[in-house]
Order: C-alpha cells, then sequence, then structure tokens
C-alpha cells in the first residue's frame, strides 16, 4: 500500500546573514496513514523549516515529496494552498485564537474557509463533535480568553481536526503549557492518529516523543532514528516505566522501523 506522505532526498537552503546554510541535505521520511512520528533536534537543527515543507507553505530546492504516492513537489501555489486546506492540519505553539469568537465559532471557521459550502446545522454538529473529540464540547460558548492555555490549545487542535485531515503537523504545540496541560494536548492529538490521521510532532520534550510510534532526530540536514539516552531514574512517565521493563528501543530496532 502507498505511504501517506514520503520525502526522497529534500534539500533545502536558505539565505544566511553571511553565507547560504543549507538547512536540510537530503531528508528521507515516510509515514503511514495513523502513524505518529516524533521529530526532535537542537535548535535551529530545521525542524520547523522541514515542517513548513510538509505543509507546503515553502517548497524543497530538491528531492521528492509524494503525497498519497502523487508528486506534489512543484506543486503551483494556488493547488498548494488548496491541498493544505483539505488534507493538513496544524497546530503550533501559539494558539493563534481570534480572541473576539468563540471556541465553538473559532473551530467553525476552518470550515467556512475553502471548505465549500456545508449548511449550518452541519457545521454545527461537525464544529461540536471536534470539540467533543478533544473533550471540551461543554466550553464551546466560551471566548479565549475565559480559557486555560490547555482548553485554548484544545480548541486550536478541534480546529486543525474539523475537517479531518489525513495530516497533522504540530510544532512544539505543548511549548506554552504545564507537564500536565501539555501530556493531555499530546493525547488528545495522538488520538486523532486513531481515527487513521497521520501525525509529525516537533518537540523538545523526551516524554511526549516517546508517545508517538516512531523517535526521529534531525541533525546535520537529515533524519536519523533516535534514542533516549536518559538514565531511567530521570525519565517520567511510559517511558519510564518502558525502560524499566527493559522495552526501550534500541538505536537498531529503531533504525528498522525508521525507514
Ligand atoms: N526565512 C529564513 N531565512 C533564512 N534563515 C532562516 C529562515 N528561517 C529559518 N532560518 C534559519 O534556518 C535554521 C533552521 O531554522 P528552524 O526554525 O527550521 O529550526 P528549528 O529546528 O525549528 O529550531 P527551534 O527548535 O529553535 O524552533 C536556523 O538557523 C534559522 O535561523
Amino acid at each position: 500500500m502507498t505511504a501517506l506522505l514520503e520525502l526522497h532526498g529534500i534539500t533545502k537552503t536558505l539565505k544566511g546573514q553571511k553565507a547560504p546554510r543549507t538547512i536540510l541535505d537530503g531528508t528521507d521520511l515516510t509515514v503511514d496513514r495513523g502513524e505518529s512520528v516524533a521529530i526532535l533536534g537542537r535548535s535551529g537543527s530545521g525542524k520547523s523549516t522541514l515542517l513548513s515543507l510538509i505543509g507546503l507553505f515553502d517548497r524543497p530546492d530538491g528531492g521528492q515529496y509524494l503525497l498519497d504516492g502523487r508528486d506534489i513537489t512543484r506543486l503551483p501555489e494556488r493547488k498548494a494552498a488548496a491541498l493544505r486546506s483539505a488534507e493538513f492540519g496544524f497546530v503550533f505553539q501559539r494558539f493563534f485564537l481570534l480572541k473576539h469568537l468563540t471556541a465553538a465559532q473559532n473551530v467553525a471557521m476552518a470550515l467556512v474557509n475553502g471548505q465549500g459550502w456545508l449548511p449550518r446545522r452541519k457545521r454545527r454538529a461537525r464544529t461540536l463533535e471536534a470539540l467533543d473529540r478533544v473533550g471540551i464540547a461543554h466550553l464551546a460558548k466560551h471566548r479565549p480568553a475565559r480559557l486555560s492555555g490547555g482548553e485554548q490549545q484544545r480548541v486550536a487542535i478541534a480546529r486543525a481536526l474539523v475537517r479531518e485531515p489525513r495530516l497533522l503537523l504540530a510544532d512544539e504545540p505543548t511549548g506554552a503549557l504545564d507537564t500536565e496541560t501539555g501530556n493531555l494536548v499530546i493525547e488528545v492529538m495522538r488520538s486523532a492518529t486513531e481515527r487513521g490521521c497521520g501525525l509529525i510532532l516537533v518537540t523538545h520534550d523526551w516524554d511526549h516523543a516517546n508517545k508517538m510510534q516512531r523517535v526521529l532526530r534531525l541533525s546535520d540536514g537529515a533524519l536519523h532514528p533516535a534514542t533516549d539516552t536518559r538514565s531511567v531514574a530521570s525519565v517520567s512517565g511510559p517511558a519510564r516505566h518502558r525502560a524499566a521493563m527493559g522495552m526501550d528501543r534500541t538505536d537498531a530496532e529503531r533504525s528498522e522501523v525508521a525507514r
């Protein structure tokens, strides 16, 4: 079966302050339907650049990008915009909610923009379903100012999921949240994969990365299987349990699944 997403030998050079800098240098990545992948990497390694190429906000200089087997490497902007709104959901560190709209109205905006016409009743039903899926249907009428950071991020996730995207792209979605709220947000995104949505999570947090099916590290412009090198004592939650049970994946095991 064709993979949901395939990147082959992606290259990207950005203008540096002094000289051009190659950020991506032959990056390969395959993501299947319903698969979750974490991408770690030091600050400036190019994680956001990679996500913006995957989300079609930018184009690679070289390599090939296939979505569901279709070559979209050089898609013109108008077609890219249509594909972006139909197939991708985006979640960022900042929530980007419109403060004068309620939670439900913020989510419904995603159905108004570029979705084609939907009768109001259907729009409302899908909005409430999306809010329900992230556990905050009861807050539908609240404006962002009355919501906690975690609740606002869940509204943003509901907005990203309401169109049933094939791929959810999350760039440091827990960066502004405390640990417990961050865990909840990761769990909400992970559960979207149970409905077949692929998930790419850019994070600095190993605990969150460990909740994904595969963990990769971006370094020197390419993705490599990553191993949690923290000691068992310093690891918390499910990762600690896995490590304690000797269940942590080794580099060799990860290589096998990293493709
Ligand atoms: N539009 C741009 N023009 C030139 N250089 C850029 C541009 N955007 C990013 N860069 C540079 O490219 C490199 C990669 O940036 P990017 O934001 O992708 O890294 P990152 O891994 O996401 O970092 P962080 O973890 O700090 O968010 C950085 O050195 C950054 O300064």
